[in-house]
Order: structure tokens, then sequence, then C-alpha cells
């Protein structure tokens, strides 16, 4: 397997499910990564989709230990740049494009790009990466399409991320092709708002538990 798909899945160290986080207001992230840990998920991904996105992954960075941190969302290679500096350990995507496999290529922080189809994930593979984000997930055939990968594309393996939830988190982690799965259930944005972290800590427990 090649290194730096290798050093994703050592670093996602078997977590069945990588909490996708929108924050909103810098003085959550801190509270949520540590709930999220507590449940038994230290690895996140911290989207860019807010303005306090960068300061959120920079504190959950240098505050919270027993946190993972990543960056999601990432949309280009400046992007990809300031993720990593603000101390981000991974960086996911919601798609694959050359200059974020020429960006991922030039660093050290393994890259989990989202691929659809046969031919963007075959893009993937010859650029040496065999784990893949299958985003979104239930939109662009859900299981059934990542039944139909696993022969043709054996040696790819994916977290499918987009409309999973605690009812169908168990399906997608049951087949052989998939290592984990994404989502922003175990972290609603109105418990996060409300400060209820015993409660996310309670969704992360149930999700921790999920076999792969
Ligand atoms: O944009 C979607 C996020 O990647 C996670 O999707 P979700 O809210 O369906 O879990
Ligand atoms: C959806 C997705 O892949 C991301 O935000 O990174």
């Amino acid at each position: 397997m090649p290194s730096k798909t290798e050093k994703l899945l050592s670093l996602l160290n078997g977590q069945p499910v990588i909490p996708v986080l929108k924050i909103s207001d810098v003085a959550n992230a801190v509270p949520l990564a540590r709930a999220l840990a507590r449940g038994g998920l230290p690895a996140i991904e911290i989207t860019l989709r807010t303005a306090d996105a960068l300061e959120a992954i920079r504190r959950v960075a240098g505050e919270v230990e027993e946190a993972i941190v990543g960056a999601g969302t990432i949309l280009d290679s400046r992007q990809f740049e300031e993720a990593a500096s603000a101390g981000s350990r991974f960086i996911v995507s919601p798609g694959i494009t050359r200059e974020l496999l020429a960006a991922a290529a030039d660093s050290d922080v393994p890259l989990l790009p989202g691929a659809i189809t046969p031919g963007e994930i075959m893009a993937a593979r010859e650029a040496g990466l065999r784990f893949l984000k299958f985003f979104p997930a239930e939109q662009s055939g859900g299981i059934a399409s990542l039944k139909a990968f696993a022969s043709p594309l054996a040696d790819v393996k994916f977290c499918p991320t987009g409309g999973i939830t605690g009812k169908n988190a168990a399906d997608y982690l049951s087949l052989p092709n998939v290592v984990c799965v994404g989502g922003s259930w175990v972290a609603p944005d109105d418990l996060v708002k409300a400060g209820k972290w015993d409660e996310i800590e309670a969704l992360a427990r149930a999700a921790s538990k999920l076999a792969k």
C-alpha cells in the first residue's frame, strides 16, 4: 500500500466514523473536539465552510492533545497549504483535481479526496492513493455503487460521506471496501450552538461503537 495511504489510515486508527464539522463560532471548537474525543471519536474534520474554520483548526491542534484534527472542504492548493499550516493532520476534499493532487504530492499531510466515478477513482489511484472519500454517498448510488466498485477497483477503499446517519452507517461499514464513514449527524448544529457537549459525547460514543 502506498505510504501516504498508510499514514492516513494509521492516523484514523480504525475509527469507524469521522465527524464532519461546520464551526460557526470558534469558541465552540475546543469543547466540541473534547466532547467528540471523550465519546471515542478523536479524529475530526473541520470544514472550511465558515470564516472561523482555520482558527478553529489552530485552536484544536494547539489545545486538544487527544484530537486528530483534519480540514475538510479543501478546494484548492492555497486552502490545502493554509489548512496544513493551521495544524491539520489530514486534508479532505469533496472532489479531486490536478491542483490538489499536486499539493498533496508536495506535502507530508495526507489527502483524502472525494471520488464518485470509476474514472475519478482511477485518477486518484494513478496518483498513488488507495483510500478515497465517496461523496456524496447516498446521492451517488450509495451501497449499491460501492458494491459495484469492489471487484473492478479491488485495491481501493472508501470513506463514504453525505447522507450517512446513525441508521445507515452500520450497513456502509459492513462493506469490505469501506474503512470508515463521515457524517455531520454526531455533532448537530443545534446541539453545538446550545453547548450540549454531553449529548454530543453520547452521540459520538454510539458512533464509535459501530463495528467496522
Ligand atoms: O456536505 C456534507 C458533509 O460532508 C456531510 O454530509 P452529511 O451532513 O450528510 O453528513
Ligand atoms: C463534503 C466534503 O467532502 C468536504 O466538505 O470536505
